[in-house]
Formats: structure tokens, sequence, C-alpha cells
């Protein structure tokens, strides 16, 4: 490949207008950031901040410079009057250059300097930052979501804490400080299937009336360890074994730290960029435009609008031409032990029990565990009163489901047009008695005669929500387009049975569409 030379990249999403240049190697970066007076981040301040600073800090970057092959920018997520001012002066210098201009996502700018930095080529990755909190990992030309906040960012959700306090912005670091002399209150965790929620988090932190230090301890502990979570449940579900964390929220040590015991005890390997690589900066956007450039990732003016709303998953991934790793769970028996839980057939029934995860704090462990280990047991007897097929419970201790061993074969290696309406049918009754799996492949099925015998609650959740049930739906089909040439035929039978089950079926079915359409989910 011919080398493409040097390329500046500018970032200004949000609080830091920072210009590099990078070559093989990072070759230049220069910075300025903008401060908020008081409260939080003002988008036409900081964009007059990144405006008043730009012409200095681009030719602080260029000072060291050789000859300029292209223009990046980050075109967004991130604040609209600040994107709009990098992106005017971008595109100017590209013009005036007269050098390609490149459209960089700021959020795959971050995963991609944190392959560079770390040398892991296919990790998942924790990006936690100030707006974004996400865990991704390459699949098929996309960084997918496996999981993400579903309110605000983990980074956001500390500076509102610490603004409420009257402590001074950015948050993060000063809550990580006062954290240092704290001890443990429990507070909210919430964790959704996969995805997170800080909002009823941060409220209780701020009603909180322990002492500031406990409440700043006990945020850390609670909002990380939901991160780490989600983190390690997409490990064990694509089969990767390498995790890194970036972003700005990266930088906290408490956080590293947590990540590190849990990648640990699952033999992964941990990593995390360099300080200067890990908040806001135009080394990112220059590294990640440069192999956008070698790949022929260009656009032009009229392409090049900015996009406050730019998602991860919507990038192209052109310089990754492998189809990255994911390990088939479907061809596979060794996943009795999961993220979560180890279950053991003895002769007596089977024995699932959850673990101990170092990460956490132990009284937070112990909390988790018991929990839903109860939550677990009882949403498989209700499953179970409202006629669907599941194991019977014998036993429920703190952390150990014992329940009946289902003799039979793994719906997937078995499954033909009469069992998918089968499994239709239970799904729907199933969803009738407002409960959603969760995990709902092939293998998480077992069929006894004419039965399908759901098994695994391990993600399950008693809900009314539409969407839940459409992503019960679009996971089995997912598992069906991914293993079976006689998919549609399997889909037909099984949306038979399901809406001659269940009334709702009919909004679920479009939900699930909708579903597919945002492609998100493995
Ligand atoms: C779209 C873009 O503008 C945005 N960028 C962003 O949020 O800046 P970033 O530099 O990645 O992260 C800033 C966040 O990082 C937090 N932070 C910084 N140092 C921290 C620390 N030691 N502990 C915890 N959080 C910290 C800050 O409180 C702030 O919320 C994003 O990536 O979401
Ligand atoms: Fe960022």
């Amino acid at each position: 490949m011919p080398r493409v030379g040097q390329v500046l990249g500018i970032e200004g999403t949000a609080w830091n207008l920072s210009a590099a240049v990078f070559d093989e190697d990072l070759v230049s970066l220069s910075s300025s950031a903008y401060s908020p007076p008081k409260g939080g981040i003002h988008p036409r301040e900081a964009a007059q901040h990144h405006a008043a600073v730009l012409k200095d800090v681009i030719t602080s970057a260029l000072a060291d410079a050789d000859e300029i092959a292209g223009v990046a920018f980050s075109q967004g997520p991130g604040l609209g009057p600040c994107l709009r001012t990098v992106g005017t002066a971008a595109r100017s210098l590209a013009l005036s250059l007269g050098v390609p201009l490149i459209g960089v996502n700021h959020c795959v700018a971050h995963i991609e300097i944190g392959r560079f930095a770390t040398g892991f080529a296919d990790p998942i990755v924790l990006y936690a930052s100030g707006a974004n909190t996400q865990v991704l990992g390459y699949l098929n030309g996309r960084y997918r979501i496996f999981g993400e906040t579903l309110d605000i960012g983990i980074g956001n959700a500390l500076d509102k804490f610490a603004r409420h306090h009257a402590l001074p912005h950015p948050g993060g670091p000063v809550v990580e400080e006062l954290a240092r002399k704290g001890s443990y209150i429990p507070l909210p965790y919430t964790v959704k299937g996969m995805d997170l929620a800080f909002s009823g988090l941060v409220s209780a932190a701020k009603d909180s009336a322990a002492p500031l230090p406990d409440v700043c301890y006990s945020l850390q502990e609670t909002a990380f360890a939901m991160c780490v979570e989600v983190t390690e449940r997409a490990l064990a579900h694509t089969g990767k074994d390498e995790a890194i964390l970036v972003g700005g929220v990266g930088v906290n040590s408490r956080l590293q730290e947590m990540l590190s015991v849990m990648c640990g005890e699952r033999g992964a390997s941990f990593s995390v960029p360099e300080r200067k690589y890990m908040g806001d900066n135009g080394a990112m956007i220059a590294y990640t435009g440069r192999i956008m450039l070698e790949s022929g990732q260009t656009i032009s003016i009229p392409q090049s609008r900015v996009n406050p709303a730019y998602r991860s998953d919507q990038v192209e991934v052109t310089w990754r031409r492998e189809a990255g790793s994911v390990f088939d769970r479907r061809q596979s028996d060794e996943m009795l032990r999961g993220a979560e839980a180890e279950v053991e057939l003895s002769g007596d029934g089977a024995r699932k029990r959850r673990l101990k995860k170092g990460y956490r704090h132990p009284i937070l462990d112990s909390e988790l565990i018991r929990e839903r280990t109860r939550a677990e047991a009882r949403i498989i007897a209700s499953a179970r009163r409202a006629g669907v097929p599941t194991p019977v419970i014998m036993d429920v201790t703190r952390d150990t489901i014992l329940m009946e061993e289902i003799r039979g074969d793994i719906l997937k290696y078995v499954l033909d047009p009469a069992s998918a309406e089968e499994v239709g049918a239970t799904i729907g009754k199933l969803h009738g008695a407002g409960i959603a799996h969760g995990d709902l492949t092939t293998s998480n099925m077992i069929k006894r005669g004419d039965q399908i015998v759901l098994i695994d609650f391990g993600l399950s959740q008693i809900t009314s929500e539409i969407e839940a049930r459409g992503v019960d739906i679009h996971v089995i089909f997912q598992t069906l387009e991914s293993t079976r040439p006689d998919a549609d035929l399997l889909k037909e039978a099984f949306v038979k049975g399901y809406c001659n089950a269940f009334p709702g079926a009919g909004d679920v079915l479009v939900r699930e569409h909708e579903i597919e359409l945002r492609g998100r989910y493995l």
C-alpha cells in the first residue's frame, strides 16, 4: 500500500479544541480546553472558545509537520455549534491546501486510537465518556454496540452529581479524589439485559444524606460495576479475549482496576491507552483520518455536513477487512460457564450457581447475587404457572438454584418447521404472561417430546414493554438467519405459532423489524 503521508486531525465536539498531525506515529498534538466559568458546558460559549483558539492550535500542530495529505475532523456526535465551527475550519483548510477531507466519527476515533495505542487487534471496547457509554466490538464491517446507556453518559452523570454539590467542572476527577476516603453505601444498580441507565443512580446519590466521600465512593463503585458487568457479558457473548477502555472517564484508576480484575478472572487481556489518548484529543481524529484516507474514505464538501447524532454503528469500517471473531456459541457446548453463573449437571439435577465477582464491592456483589438468584427462580416459577414449559425448581439458596435437569435435545440440533411453530406458541405464552426471556437462542431451548422447554432465565425480566419482547423475537430470528439456510420457512412457522398464542404479537413483530433496521443486536 502506498504511504499516505501526514494527516491533520481537528477535534472540537465539546470541551476541547485540539489538533494533531499523524504519520506512522504521532507527529504533533496541540490543545486548548474550554472550562465553563460556572455550571456545565454551554454549547455556544464552547463554540466561541473553539473559534477564538482555532488558529493558534492548528498553527502549533502544523509547526512540526511536513506536507499534509489530508484534513480530518470530528463530524459528530457532539454539540451542534462546536461541530459546525470545526467543520467550517476543516473544509476551508482542505480546500486551501488542495487535499482530501475526511469526516471522522468521534466515537469510532476513540476506539481506533485505543486499538493503536494498546496494540490489541480485535478487542471488546468499553467507551466511557461524558456523553456516551457503550460496549462495542467489531463484526462484519461495523462496530456493533452490544450495550449502551439508555439515558445519560457516565461522565455526564458524574459531572451532574458534582455540580449539585457545587464542585468544579469536570466532576469526574473531583469525584475520584473524594472517593478515596469514602466507604460503601447502597445505591440503585441498573443493568437491563445489556444496557445501562444512570439517571436513577445520580438522583439517589444527590439525595443521599451520607457523608460526601461515601457517596462519591459508592457512586463510582455502582456506576463502574454496571459498566464492567456489561463489558464482561460482551466478552462472554462474542468469545473475544481482549478488552480495552477508552474515553475521558477511562482515566479513572478505579474503573481501570475493576476492568483489570474482571479480565484477570476470566483469562482475558486488558489494556488502557496512554492518558493523552483517553479524553477528547486531536490525535485520535488525525490517526483515524489517516487510516480512513488509506482505505479511500474521503468525503466531498456537500457530504461534509456535521451530524450531532452520528452513531458509532452507522460507520462502515472499510479499513478493517476481516470478518471479526465471534465465537459461535451455537456451535459449542462449552457455554456452561457464562458471564454470571456456572451450571453443573450432577445426578440430582442442574445446579446453577452465580459466581462472586472480585471487581465489585463485596456488599454489592453479595446483594446482586442474592437478588438475581431469587428473581430468576421466581420468574421460572411464574412462567411455569402460565403454562410455559420450564425446569421444576427444587431448591434455592443464596447463590444457587437447583432445578430439574431437562432431558431432551437442544433445539438447535433438531429444529424443523413443526418445532419452530411450537417455539412460537411457547414464546407467545411467555410474553402473554408479561415475561421477556432476554436470551432467546436455540441453545436455550430443549425439545422434550413435542414440548419446547425454556432454560436459562438469567437475563429475563417481568415487563410489559414491547421493546423487550421485540428484542426476544429479534434474537431468535438472528439465530435462525445465521445458522439455517431454511430460515425463512422456520421464521414463518414461528410467527404462526406466536400470533396464535399471543394477542399482542402484531405490535411486537413491527418492533422487531425496527430493531433489525437499527442493527444493534447480534
Ligand atoms: C461526543 C464527545 O464530545 C464526547 N466527549 C467527551 O465527553 O469528552 P471526553 O474527554 O471523552 O470525556 C469527558 C468526561 O470524562 C470525565 N472524566 C475526566 N477525568 C475523569 C476521572 N478521573 N474520573 C472520572 N471521570 C473523568 C469528565 O468528568 C467528563 O465527563 C464523547 O466522547 O461522548
Ligand atoms: Fe469523547
